[in-house]
């Protein structure tokens, strides 16, 4: 399996006195679910958006799909990012302004490629969206908002698609569904998600799960379980307030 994402001693810190990550080696197979997970201010979302190539590491690489992010300018890194990186954030970050469709599109908009209309109302068949195509976000739940985001990230067909807690403002029906559509993204249409995300049972959807506690890697699990993650969590936050040793 080759590598969708490769972070290789990646360290940030801020101000040079926050280090907010501490020499992160890790890797990401293509056509993989990885959930990351760690207490509160571990580096969940500064790990994810070094790696997506929406902050600078102080040092370390961050290789995407074979492309060295970290050694390009602002430009072609924004350039690549546009069509090899998808995103999905807790607060959907849909332009208010633009129908459905519209939001769907703009990536590849931005990237100055035309949208094939039959695979656009395939993704819209397939998130559920089909007859809300010409609705404004306004007028869309929460649930529905999210799967327009997920639609947006699948559009360009990227490497690897980050998603930083994309069910944290759901309830758990429209969670349900925001998961199970990363899922199939993975497993039916071999696209590679790494998911930041505080919830034992999303962590559960995903194939694996890598843990982070102060800015490091503190352990990873194979096929997790809501327990076994849970447990694990538990561990890593004893550790944080200094009550034990991370398992
Ligand atoms: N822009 C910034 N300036 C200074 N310090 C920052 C900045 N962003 C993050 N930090 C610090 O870096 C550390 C890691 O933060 P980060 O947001 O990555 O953690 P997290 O695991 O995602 O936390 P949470 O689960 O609470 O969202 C924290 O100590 C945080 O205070």
């Amino acid at each position: 399996m080759t590598d969708a994402v490769l972070l290789e001693s990646l360290t940030k810190t801020y101000d040079d006195t926050v280090t907010a990550l501490d020499g992160v080696t890790a890797s990401f197979p293509a056509g993989s679910f990885t959930a990351v997970m760690g207490p509160s201010g571990s580096g969940k979302s500064t790990l994810l958006q070094c790696a997506a190539g929406l902050d600078h590491p102080t040092a370390g690489r961050v290789v995407i799909d074979g492309t060295e992010l970290t050694a390009t300018t602002d430009t072609a890194m924004t350039k690549f990012r546009r069509l090899r990186v998808g995103f999905v954030f807790q607060e959907y970050n849909l332009l208010p302004s633009l129908t459905v469709e519209q939001n769907v599109v703009l990536p590849l908009r931005l990237a100055g490629r035309r949208a094939d209309r039959r695979r656009v109302g395939a993704i819209l068949a397939e998130l559920g969206l089909a007859d809300r195509r010409h609705d404004l976000p306004g007028k869309l739940s929460g649930g529905q908002r999210q799967r327009v985001a997920v639609a947006r990230a699948l559009i360009t067909e990227p490497a690897v698609i980050f998603a930083d807690e994309p069910t944290g403002a759901l309830d758990m029906r429209s969670a349900r569904d925001v998961l199970a559509l990363l899922r199939a993204a993975v497993h039916d249409h071999g696209r590679t998600v790494v998911m930041v995300t505080h919830d034992p049972v999303a962590a559960a959807c995903a194939d694996s799960v890598v843990f982070l506690a102060d800015g490091r890697l503190a352990g990873s699990l194979r096929a997790p379980t809501v327990d076994a993650v849970a447990e694990r969590l538990a561990h890593l936050g004893d550790a944080a307030r200094g009550l034990g040793a991370v398992a």
